[in-house]
């Protein structure tokens, strides 16, 4: 089986390439005469990624497939670029097993439209009491990397810490949702001018702050790596900048709704703006944009969140935070970062895949386009626009905040080990 793609700018650098694909593994890159039975992608001097890379999901099966499953969260990846996902552990029943981690996993290999790797939770339950068995679900078939109680934050210090403690010896890594209970009770939209006006109870960014703080100085004290799930404040960018000097091995995430929205959406009263953590102020967004450009935010994951109609579509206190991702992700980076000249397509391809890679622990994802590496792959037509309609997208829930909205770059192609998952708008 081969596969020919006639045309593409890697990294979106150079003269067009042609890439030729055999067994799953690229075999030939420059000028490339197709073989016979090679399938043709027609490029175009479009841009060539590596296949994107998400470590932060949420399909919603087992429990909510009325809004999500496996199977329409893969397509939906597989259409926004991505090769792989690691779905959140905020399942019902929890996926703080190894029965759970184990289907997740075996269901994404089934669907075969892009890895997904399933996150195990780091307390039972996600109670924030014992901690989960980490070690069975690490050594599971499910080959668990990334812990976390997403949703929720560990909040006892001494479970984070020991929760680090056990990561270290596994070789895995706990993404901590950072959010001071206590600080949030209630809490409904960013605290701030815009909330008090409209009567809302405020998210503090120190509730986020202060856990992101606790928690670099237990994994430095530790020497365990810890991950630091949709950063949303400015002050959450500094204290991750104070860490990394001091040797903290720290990873931080940024989602494309805190890189482009603000607080000012609040004003709509639609709960489709409605997340957590709350979209913050323009200061905020427009640090976390040049925090991403610096590297002292290593990637952007989604966190992909679908809501029922009747969970989202309902008065603000009372509708569920979250919105879909998978398929704007990278229009939204473009408008972001690449419109505005902070990343170019080398940085897009570090931001979206060799960083998230590296954290997820995946040694085939993320990795250099080049003769003998796996053939995961995304083609972006960088000049091309597109209108976001959440009926039109492959999720079963339709909670886009962008709906109605005209963004640049277009997911053209998706390759995973060589197999086209995602050609012009359509699964394969
Ligand atoms: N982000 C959200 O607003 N919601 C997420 C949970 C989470 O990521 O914290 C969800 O599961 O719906
Ligand atoms: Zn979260
Ligand atoms: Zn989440």
């Amino acid at each position: 089986m081969s596969t020919l793609i006639k045309g593409a700018r890697p990294y979106g650098e150079g003269d067009p390439v042609d890439v030729l694909i055999e067994d799953g593994v690229i075999t030939a890159l420059g000028v490339v005469e197709a073989p016979e039975d090679a399938e043709v992608v027609e490029a175009g001097g479009q841009v060539l990624l590596p296949g994107f890379v998400d470590l932060h999901t949420h399909l919603r099966e087992p429990g909510r497939e009325d809004t999500e499953t496996i199977d329409s969260g893969s397509a939906a990846a597989a259409l926004g670029g991505y090769t792989a996902v690691f779905a959140m552990a905020n399942t019902d029943p929890v996926a703080d097993n190894a029965v759970i981690v184990e289907h997740v996993w075996r269901r994404g290999q089934e669907v075969g439209l892009v890895d997904v790797h399933p996150v195990g939770a780091v307390t039972v339950g996600l109670k924030g009491e014992k901690l989960a068995e980490l070690g069975t679900m690490a050594n599971s078939q499910a080959r668990v990397k990334v812990f976390s109680d997403d949703g929720l934050c560990v909040a006892d210090p001494l479970l984070m810490r020991r929760a680090l403690e056990y990561s270290t010896a596994l070789d895995v890594v706990i993404a901590q949702h950072a959010e001071e209970p206590r600080l949030t009770v209630g809490a409904q939209a960013h605290e701030g001018e815009r909330a008090a006006r409209l009567g809302y109870t405020g998210w503090p960014a120190a509730a986020e702050e202060s856990i992101v703080a606790r928690d670099c100085l237990l994994a430095l004290h530790a020497n365990a790596r810890l991950h630091v799930c949709h950063v949303s404040t400015s002050g959450t960018a500094d204290v991750l900048a104070w860490a990394k000097e001091r040797g903290t091995k720290v990873s931080a995430e940024v989602t494309p709704h805190h890189l482009l929205l603000t607080d000012e959406r609040l004003a709509t009263y639609d709960p489709v703006n409605k997340v957590n953590p709350p979209l913050r102020t323009e200061s905020d967004a427009e640090k976390l944009r040049t925090a991403l450009a610096e590297g002292v935010i290593d990637c952007v994951a989604t966190d992909h969140a679908p809501h029922a109609v009747q969970d989202k579509d309902t008065e603000w206190t009372a509708a569920r935070p979250g919105m879909l991702g998978l398929q704007t992700a990278l229009s939204i980076v473009a408008e972001t970062m690449v419109r505005t000249g902070l990343l170019d397509w080398r940085g897009v391809a570090h931001v979206m895949s060799e960083r998230p890679a590296e954290i997820g622990n995946l040694a085939d994802h993320g990795r250099p386009i080049a003769v003998g590496e796996p053939a995961n792959l995304t083609l972006v037509d960088p000049d091309a626009e597109w209108t976001v309609r959440g009926a039109e997208l492959a999720s079963i829930a339709a909670n886009t905040p962008y709906e109605g909205m005209r963004l640049p770059g277009v997911v053209t192609a998706t390759l995973l080990r060589g197999r086209l998952t995602a050609r012009d708008g359509k699964v394969c």
